[in-house]
């Protein structure tokens, strides 16, 4: 669906009516994989995680015989304007110079999605118009934080059924920890890490950073959207659009580290049932994204203390979820390869 913005309703309360009426799991689905998962030649249970990775997969394509043709990656990358205030250890020219690398193909990210035959698209959210420094004020107005969330929904044009929201953005894990720690509480040390390698100093003075904006936006924290427009990016806003574009189309999701997760964490506070369709794909080695996974009921597939973004923990576990779904789809049966059943 496209979000035409209307002139007659506020622009964030047509996002709010959008979580009035998400789909359901398909509980019929899940009960027709479970069928034949029984039948499947390996003792039930067997394959552990695999097993519940398919019936995620049938309960939120709505379908009994779930597939995976057509995944995608889709990187947002945006401009930050809090990196000036010197909180990552690369400077904001590398977000553009990085969307030139995932155009070239040079990026970790290319690797693993050519590798695993994942579609990838890279969206460039105005990068050569930071947000607004969110230590001075609002990193966004109403109306583009609602525009860039709309933005979000392009991500299941062209039908894919399965999806990873992936970001690049120099100072994004200052964004993320702000979010975090505006919904979740405590001072900014709780919820930061260093990102791409900030020394004792960057880390300092990117705590300052998000504690300054805690204070200054203290009288707005308590709408997640508006914690979205204040304290977060425009990849941010177009990963929550994108996330709830996949649930309206019944696309599932596989979530990366911890800026990808602060997209989810806003959406889950809108609404606890808006990232039902969502699967952790990896726990990052950044800051405190297990914590944050825990909060949001999430066990993550993958541990390989990555801490990169671009959506790269979550394109390896689409690996494994395709994986899963190639045994669940090819297996013999008991009875097609002649194999006795259980006992007792
Ligand atoms: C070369 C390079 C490639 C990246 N790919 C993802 N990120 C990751 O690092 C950034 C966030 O870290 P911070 O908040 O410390 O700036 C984001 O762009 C994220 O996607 C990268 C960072 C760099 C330097
Ligand atoms: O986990 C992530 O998403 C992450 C960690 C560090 C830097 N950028 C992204």
């Amino acid at each position: 669906m496209s979000l035409a913005m209307s002139t007659d309703i506020r622009p964030f309360e047509e996002i709010r009516m959008l979580f009035a009426r998400l789909p359901a799991p398909d509980q019929a689905a899940v009960a027709a994989v479970r069928a034949r998962d029984a039948q499947l030649t390996k003792p039930p249970g067997a394959l552990g995680r695999l097993e519940e990775i398919v019936e995620w997969l049938a309960a939120w394509q709505g379908a009994p015989a779930p597939a995976i043709a057509r995944p995608l990656v889709a990187v947002y990358a945006g401009n930050h304007g809090v990196a000036a205030q010197g909180v990552s250890a690369f400077p904001a020219s590398v977000t553009a110079q990085m969307v030139q690398n995932f155009t070239s193909g040079g990026a970790a990210i290319n690797q693993i999605c050519k590798a695993h035959d994942i579609g990838l698209k890279v969206y460039e959210l105005a990068l050569e118009r930071p947000t607004f420094d969110f230590t001075q004020g609002p990193a966004m107005d109403e109306r583009e934080a609602a525009a860039t969330f709309a933005y979000g929904f392009e991500a299941i044009e062209g039908g894919i059924d399965l999806l990873a929201p992936g970001e690049m953005g120099i100072g994004n894990t200052t964004s993320a920890a702000a979010i975090y720690a505006a919904l979740f509480g405590g001072p900014a040390s709780r919820w930061t890490g260093r990102g791409t390698g900030v020394d004792d100093a960057g880390l300092a003075r990117k705590n300052a950073a998000i504690d300054a904006a805690l204070a200054l936006h203290a009288r707005h924290l308590s709408d997640p959207l508006e914690i979205m427009r204040r304290l977060g990016g425009r990849e941010i806003a177009a990963m929550m659009g994108a996330i709830t574009a996949a649930r309206l189309n019944r696309v599932p999701v596989v979530l990366d580290g911890f800026v990808v997760c602060a997209a989810a964490a806003l959406l889950h506070a809108i609404a606890p049932d808006a990232i039902g369709h969502c699967i952790a794909g990896h726990v990052s080695a950044e800051g405190a994204h297990a914590e944050v996974l825990a909060t949001l009921g999430k066990k993550p597939l993958l541990d390989l203390g990555m801490r990169l973004g671009e959506g790269s923990g979550a394109g390896l576990a689409i690996a494994l979820i395709k994986t899963a779904l190639a045994c669940h789809r090819d297996m013999a049966t008991f009875e097609s390869a002649g194999v006795s059943g259980k006992s007792a």
